[in-house]
């Protein structure tokens, strides 16, 4: 069926109608919420009015009690029905302007007609409440939409599969209550309908994707079953934004009994953070709990080391190549966030079971009140078969008991008595206003001087016992920091913690010991030596986990180590986890031998999880996937979605003066031809920082550092390791010279980098291109040479 000039203004009318109803709505809403606020103010403000208050008797207090209890009653609701009020007054201003993205015609096997489903981002019913004139996209009718063509389909509900027929599938562009476009179609969602919504400008912000849910993304945002979500996809294939649409989805589907602060994504870093950060309010929800593992790390080992953060480290991956330890540091890097590394920490917990824990002894005022020795024996006498966390908490117990011995003996010893001395007046009186306070209860007399310097001694030691106590309760008894260092300080104790005896050591191991000793030493961290450590400190002291949160989504996810991956999983013991990730975007060093999914996939049972693939790249043109896919083993298996585009250039230019005013020039082409926001993305930060140098004095362009936490539209530069996850309108890759890409293992940085376009990419370089271009044949890209 295709849509005739009739149909159009048919369903113009009832766009018109929809609107209609729609303003109806917010004026009867705006009222609604004027008046409620108004009853609020009154109700704070005679609040004490309408209450008796009389404490005379029991009778009376309860009767008080009962009055208040009922004002603030009406007042809870009140306020209640004013939030109600104003989240759908909001909903019905974002359906004003778009009221509905798609339709379905169903008909249901047991009936005659179809129905009409119209579907937008929140539902909508008629005057008398009965009829849906708007289907919220997430509802369970409305899979039909983006699982189905036309033909025979069917949904799940609570009470079972409805199957039928979609006679029909339509989707809209309205705006502003104009029915812009509407397209039928045949397959999935049409390619008009996204030809559309990618052709647009990039934004500084990602946008919603309802209206063009592709069927396999539809797959990922329902699914309701498994504990693990694996999303493996292209560049570009919306992994990010099925992730936020799932989060929509679960929001509704679980209204009742799941809310935002349940679900915590971890991302890349802040910038990206802001990036999404408007996607879930504009379909009506609220953000979930956004966070970074770094942010997690700072915040349980913040405050004993300086932790290097994983761009440092890329930075150092980088640039440091010249550097002596540069071997052994890329080798403690692979090997530290290694499987192999795991299951040896693992094995070291387990043998710090029977012996080996290093504690802290218990000093006061430069005296050893409870020997490490003795904490060492008193722990190591308690069943070696009980978890070590167990076997803390009963040490703990012990050492207070004796904490407790030692402030009654220490109250006797003559510092105690030179501090009474030089009490003041005040702190006597308030002694004595406190023996006055307890003598009610006592029977001998407060004029007793011995007494009153007893309790003084008491309290005073009291108070110096205090941060003792607190010491033991968090157990920082627990030398975890020695404990890890014990483990470097004996090279040879690696080799026999190995699960077996054909692992891979690094050659260099001596050397990795001696530098990590060297860094903790000086409280610092280094970003491979972060997840083992947390992983030791768990082990040791038990898991800080959260009961509370229901849903884990990791994007990015090919950047996370073994360790963080197990990490994450044992900190949130009740919460689903969504993975997504891409291989060919493995950008950190630890992730080079590390290239599957396998070791967060082993973290569940095989029947609890479920591993989704997404092959096709919606973010960039139909020429620059062509170009990018070449640059990755298995690239072929990138499907580009259909949009025409520039193919991309590859400029040779003659030196980093020329570079500037090609890249200039460049720049001004795009911004004339309507491109908002343009990226030259840099290999490294001291690159950025150079090119920002060389072409700020030319034009408006802003430096993205790590410490950026949002970024308008314009021009930028910006390292690759930054623009993870992000898009742009056009791409100029700085300087793809053999002298800056040279080496395999930045092959996917560079992927990366070229990946972030969408409508436009360039690429410049001097002298040499990258040998990371060799298998990129020359048709797919124009090469450009400049006399400059
Ligand atoms: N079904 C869709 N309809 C419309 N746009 C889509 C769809 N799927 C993806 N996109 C768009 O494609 C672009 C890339 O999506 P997204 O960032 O979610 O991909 P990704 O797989 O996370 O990418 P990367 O791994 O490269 O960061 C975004 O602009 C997104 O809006």
């Amino acid at each position: 069926m295709s849509a005739t000039e009739q149909d159009r203004q048919n369903e113009q009318q009832r766009v018109e109608t929809v609107v209609a109803e729609i303003s109806k709505r917010i004026s009867e809403l705006k009222e609604q919420v004027k008046v409620v606020s108004e009853d609020i103010v009154g109700i704070r403000k005679h609040f004490w009015d309408d209450v008796t208050v009389n404490f005379e008797d029991a009778t009376e207090a309860i009767e008080t009690y009962v009055s208040i209890k009922q004002q603030a009653e009406v007042l809870s609701e009140r306020e209640r029905s004013h939030r109600h009020a104003l989240h759908q007054l909001r909903t019905m201003q974002r359906l004003l302007h778009s009221p509905y993205f798609g339709r379905i015609d169903f008909r249901e096997e047991t009936e005659p007609r179809s129905e009409r489903i119209y579907l937008g981002i929140a539902s909508l019913l008629d005057k008398n409440d009965e009829h849906f004139l708007v289907y919220d996209w997430r509802a369970p009718i409305s899979s039909l939409y983006y699982d189905y063509s036309p033909g025979p389909a069917q949904y799940d509900t609570p009470s079972g599969v409805v199957s039928g027929e979609i006679t029909c599938k339509r989707q809209y562009i309205i705006r502003d209550g104009k029915l812009l476009h509407m397209f039928d179609t045949g397959v999935t969602i049409g390619d008009e309908l996204l030809q559309e919504v990618l052709g647009k400008q990039a934004d500084s912000q990602m946008r919603s994707i309802v209206a063009t849910i592709q069927r396999d993304q539809n797959r990922i945002i329902r699914n309701e079953k498994s504990r693990l979500l694996i999303v493996s996809g292209a560049a570009g294939s919306g992994k990010t934004s099925a992730a936020l649409q799932r989060v929509a989805y679960l929001l509704y589907r679980y209204r009742k009994t799941l809310t935002a602060e349940q679900i915590v994504l971890f991302s890349p870093n802040s910038l990206f953070n802001s990036y999404i950060s408007t996607v879930l309010p504009e379909l009506g929800e609220e953000n979930m709990q956004q966070t970074t593992f770094q942010e997690y790390a700072e915040h349980r080992l913040g405050d004993d080391f300086r932790l290097e953060d994983p761009l440092e480290q890329m930075e150092y991956v980088l640039t440091a190549k010249d550097q002596p330890d540069y071997a052994a540091r890329l080798a403690a890097i692979r090997f530290k966030s290694s499987t192999l590394f795991l299951q040896v920490m693992d094995q070291y917990a387990k043998r710090l079971m029977q012996a080996g824990i290093v504690f802290r002894p218990i000093v006061f005022r430069n005296r050893t009140l409870i020997s490490a020795a003795h904490i060492h024996e008193l722990f190591y006498a308690l069943d070696t078969s009980l978890p070590i966390p167990n076997r803390m908490s009963l040490v703990a117990r012990a050492l207070l008991a004796e904490v407790k011995q030692l402030e009654r003996r220490e109250r006797t010893q003559p510092w105690v008595e030179d501090e009474m001395e030089m009490l003041d007046k005040d702190a006597f009186a308030a002694a004595y206003q406190q023996l006055r306070r307890k003598k009610q209860f006592r029977e001998d007399s407060f004029d007793d001087f011995d007494r009153e310097q007893e309790l003084l001694a008491k309290r005073i030691v009291k108070q110096h016992f205090q941060p003792i106590r607190d010491f033991v309760a968090a157990l920082q008894f627990i030398d975890t920091k020695a404990t890890y260092e014990q483990f470097y300080a004996n090279p040879q104790l690696l080799g026999q913690l190995l699960p077996d005896e054909q692992s891979q050591i690094p050659e260099a191991w001596p050397a990795i010991c001696s530098m990590t000793l060297a860094q903790t030493k000086q409280a610092q961290l280094a970003q491979e030596d972060i997840p083992p450590y947390l992983y030791l400190q768990e082990r040791l002291e038990g898991q800080q986990t959260n009961n509370l949160v229901r849903h884990v989504f990791l994007d990015e996810a090919q950047d996370y180590s073994a360790f963080q991956f197990a990490l994450i999983k044992s900190l949130f013991p009740r919460a689903k986890m969504t993975v997504l990730g891409d291989w060919n975007q493995a950008i950190y060093a630890h992730a080079f031998h590390n290239e599957s999914f396998g070791t967060v996939a082993s973290l569940f049972e095989p029947q609890e999880t479920e591993t989704f693939v997404l092959t096709k790249s919606y973010r960039s043109t139909l020429p620059i996937v062509q170009f990018t896919r070449q640059l990755v083993e298995g690239g072929e298996r990138i499907e580009p979605f259909n949009r025409a585009g520039l193919v991309p250039t590859v400029t040779k230019v003659h030196n980093r003066d020329a570079l500037a005013k090609q890249i200039e020039e460049r720049i001004q082409k795009l911004l004339a031809n309507g491109h908002k926001t343009i990226a030259v993305i840099t290999k490294t930060a001291a690159e950025a920082e150079q090119a920002h140098e060389r072409l700020a004095s030319r034009m408006p362009i802003r430096l993205i550092t790590t410490s950026t936490l949002s970024y308008d539209t314009g021009c930028l530069v910006i390292p690759a390791y930054l623009a993870k996850g992000v898009e742009f309108d056009a791409v100029i890759i700085y300087d793809a010279s053999s002298a800056s890409y040279s080496e395999e293992s930045e092959r996917k940085l560079f992927y990366t980098a070229c990946t972030r376009a969408m409508h436009e990419l360039h690429l410049y370089y001097c002298q040499e291109k990258t040998p990371l271009l060799a298998a990129v044949s020359a048709d797919s890209y124009e090469h450009l040479e400049t006399d400059q």
